[in-house]
């Protein structure tokens, strides 16, 4: 007898709740779309008129609420999460939150603590899709192997052809994008960020006004680790993720992009794409159609509210070096007293 399907809504569906929607609606097994909602009601109307079926929510309260709906994917700008991750929580709903979490540590701190006291269990899954992309996946098993020995140094490198409108604070860079980074560190060292040093050149004449665009960040891991991460959103070039891990006997790079090289034109080269959508397709998929398995099998399988908590902690340290280019201590809730059953 096979299993009926996960029955999911999406709130917020602008770039990324639309790709997700439509993952769901097409491609995700054991799940089904069956309600969106977004601020702008036109805008989710006409989303869900593209999958037979689906409903359109006006208030995204009202779509966590509803009895059809058994999980939420949440791709709300980060100033909503609070509000509908608390929701989701109140009405015991699985729950994966688009990345940031919330937009400081305390309220995702909180998060962290009505999980554990009102829900009583794991419900919430935080999107950082990096550790669900293959090559990620890969290097990390080569990191645990244990044949390269002990990771030493990791190096990122995260470039966007351009920014969106709304980046105009540099510290928009730190939360929205190296948050990605710092979720990175925190698993393949497998070990929390102690000190955050944002450094950052004369910005590119490509930056909006006022944007200190590249960014390089300098991670200290707790066990003596050491990771770099340029971000850099006004590239010109493209979609370029990289990551190099550095250990005892060898290091290993990721995010080459050079699957085909094609030569023609008196010219030779690969294709770099344009956006996130591009780069991530695979991860973005296996995340969330691990997660609909794990909502399936009542558990939470990746990245949690703690994890959510920690990045947002490193990205405030990261914010207050940004003035200074000094080292800035991250202040950590003590996770064991925190998640005490
Ligand atoms: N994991 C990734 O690689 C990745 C990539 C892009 C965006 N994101 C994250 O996804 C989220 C959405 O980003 P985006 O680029 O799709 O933004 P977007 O601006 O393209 O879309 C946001 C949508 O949410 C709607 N909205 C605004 N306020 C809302 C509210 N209170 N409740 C419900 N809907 C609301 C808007 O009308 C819009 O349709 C952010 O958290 C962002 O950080 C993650
Ligand atoms: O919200 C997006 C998203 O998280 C992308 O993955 C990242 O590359 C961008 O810099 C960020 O603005």
């Amino acid at each position: 007898m096979t299993e009926r399907p996960l029955r999911v809504g999406v709130i917020g569906v602008g770039t990324m709740g639309t790709d997700h929607a439509d993952r769901l609606a097409t491609r995700i097994s054991g799940a089904e779309l069956v309600a969106v909602a977004d601020a702008d009601s036109a805008r989710a109307a006409e989303v869900a008129a593209r999958y037979p079926g689906v409903r359109a929510i006006a208030n995204p309260l009202d779509l966590i609420a509803d009895d059809a709906v058994e999980a939420v994917l949440i791709a709300s700008p980060g100033f909503a999460h609070e509000e509908q991750v608390l929701a989701c929580l109140a009405h015991g709903k699985y729950t994966l939150c688009e990345k940031p979490l919330t937009m400081d540590s305390a309220s995702a701190l909180r998060l962290v603590e009505v999980e554990r006291d009102k829900a009583g269990r794991p419900l919430v899954q935080v999107g950082f899709m990096r550790r669900f992309d293959p090559e990620y996946a890969e290097l990390r098993r080569l990191l645990d192997d244990g044949e390269l020995g002990r990771l030493l140094l990791v190096h990122n490198i995260h470039r966007n052809k351009t920014s969106p409108a709304w980046f105009r604070d540099s510290a928009a860079i730190v939360n929205d994008s190296l948050v990605h980074e710092v979720d990175v560190c925190r698993w393949l060292f497998g070990a929390e960020i102690e000190t955050v040093t944002l450094l950052t050149p004369t910005p590119s004449g490509r930056a909006p006004e006022g944007l200190r665009d590249p960014q390089v960040a300098i991670f200290q891991m707790a066990g003596g680790g050491v990771a770099t991460t340029e971000v850099f959103v006004n590239s010109q070039v493209g979609y370029e993720v990289r990551c190099e891990a550095v250990a005892e006997l060898g290091s290993a790079t990721i995010g080459l992009g050079q699957e085909m090289l094609v030569r023609r034109d008196n010219a030779y080269g690969g294709r770099i794409p344009d956006d996130y959508r591009e780069r991530f397709a695979r991860a973005y998929d296996i995340e969330v159609q691990e997660w609909a398995r794990a909502c399936r099998r009542g558990v939470v399988a990746g990245p949690t509210t703690w994890d959510g908590y920690a990045a947002s902690a490193v990205c405030e340290a990261g914010v207050a070096s940004l003035g200074t280019g000094q080292p800035v201590r991250v202040e950590l809730a003590d996770r064991a007293e925190i998640l005490r059953p």
